[in-house]
């Protein structure tokens, strides 16, 4: 899915409206009904909803969920905001529409000292008497993607009161507040914004909630379909893509009935040392588990038997020394290399590997230890060269020492992009929206995972995962994609059998699966 800015949102819904057709009111009907499913879905009618609206275009998609959520026997009580003194003409439609629903309250705010007379106010009374009213949700509809500038006076005043209600938050479309592209956001400026539980957007994520100082702001994410017409798409040029299954399951190739282990690869993961053997069997389990033909790993003498107890499908190559590697083998008959995953920075380990890297001429992973090695490489003697077809799979601190410092992460982004025109590789940086750039200048921001990943070892994981791609003949672009898809709905499916806290790697590799799925 391609990442547009506001603009261009805009002009896809204008292009709805015309081409449909459709009309404007019936367009904020779709999305106030993609909500209202969402939110049935995910409470019962023991809950209540107050609605604050604003009085444009995402106000009025309160009062559409407000006036469905009645139909369906919810209590629901609406805040109307009186912030401006023009309202959109959606919003004073469906005003009048809500008028025909006596039983949604409509309490309308001119000024801060009102908010305090609303209902719901005392959370601790209901909790006291649980019969008295029910468990009750915030919606904030006060401003979508029209915000133009930060929040003062009444709005800034609700904000503040939504955000210390000790209430659930849902956000329609964007948290009020938050600009809605990444280019206009700066967090000395931007104060006041809710910060919501669930943000319900539509059609298509905005920038903002990619990066993490903006997006911390949205809570889960739901991207909501509301139909906008996909013949707008093909003419439209955007080198930011969002990945999501409809991306993704065209990608993976099938296997077939006289397929035999030979045209899966044979990977080489070059892995662990002392103390962090776990990160060898990390890798080789997720290698295997990803759909390599044969896997041999790389290890120190010490790590021998460990690794052959520990994961009996994969071959073992001992490495000429006892604690860490030195690469005394070369990268010979592999179809595709995963090296650094815990394997230490001491110099004899520099020394081969370095060699290692020279010799390659095979698509290579390169994660960890081996990004902290090659840091040094690339400072130390200008003409080193990051193999071709290499992947880098850097958290924030590697890519740091790899890039040097960025004040906040959008211009961290444009270390990124940089980063990966530069060197010619593929850069996948790691966080909650993983995003892979491309030599090319294109990035892919992911939308699988969740925290209970952020756990020593995911990133092992996801290390086997890119390797076994690679080994199976997808090029550097879609291993990486697929890997990092496949890994973050893997930590999806391992979250929703345990509590985020007790998510373990190990849980991670019992999940992958790399296939076209149903859901
Ligand atoms: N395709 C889509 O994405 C659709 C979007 N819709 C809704 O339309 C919203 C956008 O609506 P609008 O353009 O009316 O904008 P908003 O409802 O976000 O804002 C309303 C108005 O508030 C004023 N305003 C902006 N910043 C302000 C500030 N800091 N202080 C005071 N006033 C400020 C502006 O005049 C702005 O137009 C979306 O967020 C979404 O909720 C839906 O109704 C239909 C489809
Ligand atoms: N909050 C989060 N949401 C989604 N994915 C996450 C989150 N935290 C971590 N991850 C994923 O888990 C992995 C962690 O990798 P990394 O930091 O290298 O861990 P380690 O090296 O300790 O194994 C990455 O793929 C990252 O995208
Ligand atoms: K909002």
């Amino acid at each position: 899915m391609k990442l547009l800015n506001i603009q261009q949102i805009r002009e896809w819904d204008a292009f709805t409206v015309r081409h449909e057709p459709v009309s404007s009111p019936d367009l904020m009907e779709r999305a106030g009904r993609a909500c209202t499913d969402y939110l049935i879905r995910h409470f019962s009618r023991e809950y209540a909803f107050l609605v604050f609206c604003g009085l444009g275009n995402n106000g009025g998609d309160g009062l559409v969920i407000a006036r469905l959520l009645a139909g369906y026997g919810y209590r629901v009580d609406v805040v109307v905001l009186k912030h401006a003194n023009r309202r959109s003409d959606d919003f004073s439609l469906n005003l009048k529409r809500l008028e025909n629903v006596p039983e949604v309250p409509v309490h309308e705010v001119v000024s801060g000292d009102q908010l305090a007379a609303l209902p719901g106010r005392d959370k601790n009374a209901e909790m006291q008497e649980p019969d008295s009213g029910s468990r009750m949700v915030i919606i904030d509809a006060l401003l979508g993607s029209g915000i133009s500038k930060p929040l003062e006076g009444l709005l800034a005043e609700t904000v503040n009161y939504i955000n210390n209600s000790g209430r659930q938050v849902i956000s329609i479309d964007v948290p009020t507040g938050l600009p809605a592209d990444i280019e206009q956001w700066n967090a000395a400026i931007y104060k006041n914004l809710v910060t919501a539980h669930t943000t319900l957007t539509f059609q298509v994520p905005k920038t903002s909630f990619l990066f993490p100082d903006a997006g911390r702001f949205c809570g889960t994410l739901s991207v909501l379909d509301i139909g906008l017409h996909t013949d707008f798409l093909p003419g439209l040029s955007s080198d930011m893509e969002y990945i999501d299954k409809a991306f993704i399951d065209p990608l993976i190739k099938p296997r077939h009935k006289f397929d035999h282990k030979g045209n899966f690869g044979h990977a080489l993961l070059v892995a662990g040392s002392r103390g962090k053997n776990g990160a060898a069997i990390l890798a080789a389990r997720a290698c295997l588990r990803s759909g390599a033909g044969l896997l041999s790993v790389g290890v120190p003498q010490h790590s021998y038997p460990i690794l052959q107890t520990a994961v009996p499908e994969a071959m073992v190559l001992p490495d000429n020394s006892d604690d860490y590697p030195v690469f005394s083998f070369g990268p010979g008959k592999y179809t595709a290399v995963g090296v650094g995953a815990g394997i230490g920075t001491e110099a004899k380990t520099l020394e081969g590997y370095k060699r290692f890297l020279q010799a390659l001429r095979k698509p290579v992973v390169i994660d960890a230890d081996g990004l902290n090695l090659l840091a040094g490489l690339l400072k130390t003697e200008p003409g080193f060269r990051i193999p071709e077809n290499s992947v880098l799979t850097p958290h924030v601190k590697e890519f740091s020492r790899l890039a040097g410092e960025a004040g906040n992460s959008y211009e961290r982004f444009h270390h990124l992009r940089e980063f990966a025109a530069t060197h010619q590789a593929h850069v996948l940086l790691k966080g909650a929206h993983s995003c892979l750039a491309a030599p090319d200048g294109t990035c892919y921001f992911n939308s699988t995972g969740n925290p209970a990943m952020a756990k020593g070892g995911s990133g092992d994981v996801l290390t086997g995962m890119i390797t076994a791609l690679l080994a199976q003949g997808y090029n550097p672009r879609d291993a990486a994609l697929l890997g990092m898809y496949f890994h973050g709905k893997a930590g999806d499916s391992a979250a929703r059998k345990r509590p985020a806290s007790a998510v373990i790697a190990s849980d991670i590799i019992e999940e992958i699966s790399i296939e076209v799925s149903t859901a």
